[in-house]
């Protein structure tokens, strides 16, 4: 998907939200447990619900890792679902991947390629050689750790060295990688105050922001710093939104977090007008 295909289904929807398919077998209402694919049963009741308040869902891989084969399987099939019955939406491997270059290449084939995710998630802590190979593939997304949302990020991403945050140095220095335009940058909801800082590096590029709902960040903040001329900004939740119940009425209740989000963001889009 391009860029400018994702900024016209944000403003066709009204909506940059992006729903975080964080699939727990130990969170998903019981009855489904019966069934020979219950994650992929509960992400599909999910989308079905949802896809036309959002425009990005953002698989995490851990949750489907952690399950072996059967949840590779449940992810290879979330992924083929979205890309066959609602091709409009983006879609995201939260992967935080990036190794040396021959092995960041296998990283990106099998994401982009073998699963056709629009975009990935990579670290950007060995540098450009790690990152180069995700920016390679046309129309597809790389999307950099810059200031995290987790306590933790102070522990690194906020140090000052050469006079300059680090994660503003990942930032400005990964704009010079080769087809840097293909790189859009997380940010957490939860520093929402760094925004314009960040906005005055990167005045357009996208922005993945995660921490809304359960961590407890500001949509509004995010918006009042973070929000560009191309909107710029996907907001993701998800255990707000795909746990709202564990119950059968699941994806109702999905769907009623997800409208809530999405005509907040619908107001915030008409304000910036
Ligand atoms: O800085 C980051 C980077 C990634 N995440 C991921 O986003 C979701 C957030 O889930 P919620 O349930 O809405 O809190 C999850 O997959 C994280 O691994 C992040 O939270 N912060």
């Amino acid at each position: 998907m391009t860029t400018q295909q994702l900024v016209d289904q944000i403003h066709k929807k009204r909506s940059f939200l992006c729903i975080g398919l964080d699939t727990d077998l130990d969170k998903i209402p019981a009855h489904l447990k019966q069934l020979e694919d219950p994650i992929f049963e509960f992400n599909k009741a999910i989308i079905d619900a949802t896809h036309h308040l959002c425009v990005a869902y953002k698989p995490n891989i851990a949750f489907y890792e952690a399950y072996g084969l059967s949840g590779w399987k449940s992810l290879e099939k979330t992924i083929e679902y979205l890309n066959a019955e609602y091709p409009e939406q983006f879609t995201i491997a939260d992967a935080k991947r990036g190794d040396i270059g021959n092995t960041s290449t296998r990283y990106a084939k099998a994401f982009f390629e073998g699963m056709n995710f629009d975009s990935i998630t990579i670290a950007p802590y060995m540098g450009k050689d790690s990152v180069e190979p995700f920016l390679e593939f046309e129309n597809k997304h790389t999307i950099l750790l810059a200031l995290t949302s987790n306590k933790g990020a102070f522990d690194f991403q906020t140090t000052v060295s050469d006079g300059e945050e680090l994660y503003k140095k990942v930032i400005r220095i990964s704009k010079s990688y080769k087809n840097s335009e293909n790189l859009m940058y997380v940010v957490g909801a939860t520093k929402a105050e760094y925004l314009a800082k960040i906005r005055n590096i990167i005045p357009n590029n996208f922005l993945l922001v995660p921490g809304v709902g359960a961590q407890g960040g500001s949509l509004e903040e995010v918006c009042r710093y973070g929000m560009s001329e191309n909107v710029g900004l996907l907001v993701n939740s998800s255990r707000g939104i795909i746990y709202a119940s564990d119950q059968a009425d699941f994806a109702m209740a999905a769907k009623n977090e997800a409208a809530k989000l999405q005509s907040q963001m619908a107001v915030l889009l008409e304000s910036a007008r």
